[in-house]
């Protein structure tokens, strides 16, 4: 299953404005290297490929364009590790022109010398197209590399493509730097940065994650985008991978919990247990309540989908609009450790997902209305942004009559 088959029914911008979104779509570029790792990192996170597969991969030999319909509209473009810029026929204008976030992939298993001096040569051109550009160099592959090993090599693939940069004259230039691993959590984590870069409202969703925390106890709550699992917003404390990692995972949890059991399961209320002993993890009495009061509807098609089409197929988003929209599925797991998790869906893309002490979820109703005003002022949000696309349109139309009035 691809992004693409979320469909064009948007509930936050409707039909019409998701339609107007994709034409002024940022764009995020893949580049690097031959057999650096980019389709594999675009299969992995977009397609959900499992990681080994990305080993019969075949080598890009044009660019691959991706358009992405999620939360926000994006298109990924993978581009030919052989690609050449010096060549008359690339057109850096048209290219670099309206990118929004450019990834540079290297393979840090291999000698990464010709991978710095390309990134430095890209960024040369980009920056020069396009000041606007966000620059993100995934360092991949790190699962071959101990954490020593790591560390050494991040800093030096930094140091040297600073200096160089800042020897060509381009010392404003912004660069992030990530660690990254299509067999573990770490390109997902990486790419929820990347994507965060390219969303404006990104302040706005961090500031409603900061009071929602502050007046509900939570500790860390993430807004994910629930095919992908790249969080979209988080409250301002620090993200530590574990809270990142534990909260994706409950994704696939649920997903795959409502695969076996269907629409029932995951409109409704679920609890499951996880208990932790002698280190070991171990999911313990999934106990599925299926309150839903969409349960009669609930044995439908999407059902029969999630399971014909495996089980990371199902996904939380489009099983409740189905059933008029009320975006209700919520779930809650309680760990062995006394931390709560606690999961409830925004919308057909979105979900939002607390940790929190057993304590405080004692006081679950109170929560639960937080929980809901924040998903109210998130509607606001997006409502304000429709609005301020239909004044700029109707602006647009005016201008259009006026300048074809008759002048005498
Ligand atoms: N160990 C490890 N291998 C990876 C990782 N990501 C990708 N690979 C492997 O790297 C090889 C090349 O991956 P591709 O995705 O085809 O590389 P590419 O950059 O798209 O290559 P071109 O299309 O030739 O430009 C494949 O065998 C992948 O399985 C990773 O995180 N760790």
């Amino acid at each position: 299953m691809s992004y693409s088959d979320y469909g064009d029914n948007d509930p936050i911008y409707g039909d019409d404005l998701a339609d107007e979104d994709r034409e002024s779509r940022p764009r995020l570029m893949l580049m690097g290297l031959r057999r650096s790792g980019k389709s594999s990192i675009q299969r992995v996170v977009f397609h959900k490929m499992s990681p080994t597969e990305t080993l019969f991969l075949e080598s890009t030999s044009k660019i691959n364009k991706d358009n992405i319909h999620s939360f926000i509209d994006f298109q990924v473009w993978d581009f030919p590790g052989q690609m050449d810029f010096f060549d008359p026929t690339f057109d850096t204008e048209a290219i670099f022109g309206e990118v929004g976030a450019l990834v540079f992939v290297i393979d840090s298993q291999d000698d990464y010398m010709e991978a710095l001096a390309r990134l430095h040569s890209t960024v040369v051109a980009a920056y020069r197209v396009n000041p606007n550009i966000t620059f993100e160099v995934f360092i991949h592959k790190v699962d071959g590399l101990s954490e020593d090993y790591k560390i050494d090599t991040q800093r030096d693939i930094q140091q040297t493509t600073t200096d160089e940069l800042a020897d060509a004259g381009l010392e404003n230039v912004q660069l992030a730097f990530y660690l990254t691993s299509i067999y573990d959590h770490s390109i997902f984590e990486a790419f929820s940065k990347v994507i965060q870069k390219l969303i404006p409202q990104l302040p706005t969703l961090e500031n409603l994650l900061n009071i929602l925390c502050a007046n509900s106890g939570i500790e860390k709550a993430f807004l994910f985008d629930v095919i992908s699992k790249i969080y979209i917003a988080t409250d301002s404390s620090p993200v530590d991978s574990q809270s990142y990692e534990i909260c994706s995972d409950m994704i696939d949890v649920i997903i795959d919990i409502s695969s076996i059991y269907g629409r029932a399961a995951i409109g409704a209320k679920s609890q499951a247990y996880l208990e932790d002993q002698d280190g070991q993890e171990e999911w313990s009495r999934p106990d599925i309540d299926s309150r839903s009061d969409d349960r009669e509807a609930s044995n439908g098609d999407n059902h029969s989908q999630a399971v014909a089409t495996g089980s990371r197929a199902g996904s939380l988003s489009n099983l409740p609009t189905q059933t008029g929209g009320n975006h209700e599925a919520f779930s809650v797991i309680k760990m062995g450790n006394g931390t709560v998790l606690y999961l409830r869906e925004v919308n057909k893309y979105l979900a939002l997902i607390c940790l929190l002490r057993a304590e405080t979820f004692e006081k679950q109703g109170l929560i639960d209305y937080n929980v809901h005003c924040f998903k109210e002022a998130m509607d606001q949000v997006f409502e304000l942004k429709r609005a301020e696309r239909n004044r700029r349109e109707m602006e647009a139309n005016q201008q259009q009559q006026l300048n074809g009035m008759y002048d005498p």
